[in-house]
């Protein structure tokens, strides 16, 4: 499978479980895999024939900022249902990091992995 990926994408956000964190913003970095047949684009060098990297880029921080929520279980989720609404994306990996939420940790977070029929 063809892929589109972004790596290490980093955004400020109000996230958290505790009151604390309601109040603040932080940082989350975000790495993607978003499964895509690559080679309609690339015949004939059409950008809109892929999934434009920068502008999901951009719609993510705007998801995460517009929907404030406590888990990063919640936002992945969240995330992923609207890539795939949205992008018509069959399968995608995300991880979520929130690398300064553990002292003494590089970083912590989750990842999901999603795919859903081609109908
Ligand atoms: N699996 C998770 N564990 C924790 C989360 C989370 O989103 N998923 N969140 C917190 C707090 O918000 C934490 O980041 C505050 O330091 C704790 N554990």
């Amino acid at each position: 499978m063809d892929k589109v990926f972004i790596s290490g994408l980093s955004i400020q956000t109000t996230i958290g479980f505790y009151q604390w964190e309601k109040e603040i913003k932080q940082t989350l970095v975000f790495d993607l895999e978003l499964g895509w047949d690559i080679k309609p684009a690339a015949l004939n060098d059409e950008l809109d024939k892929t999934l434009d990297y920068a502008a999901i880029s951009v719609d993510i921080e705007r998801f995460a900022n517009a929907n404030p929520v406590d888990l990063l279980e919640t936002l992945a989720e969240r995330l992923a249902t609207h890539l795939m609404d949205t992008y018509h994306i069959t399968w995608l990996k995300i991880k979520l990091h929130k690398p300064n939420a553990v002292h003494n940790a590089t970083s912590v977070g989750v990842e999901i992995e999603r795919s859903k029929a081609v109908c």
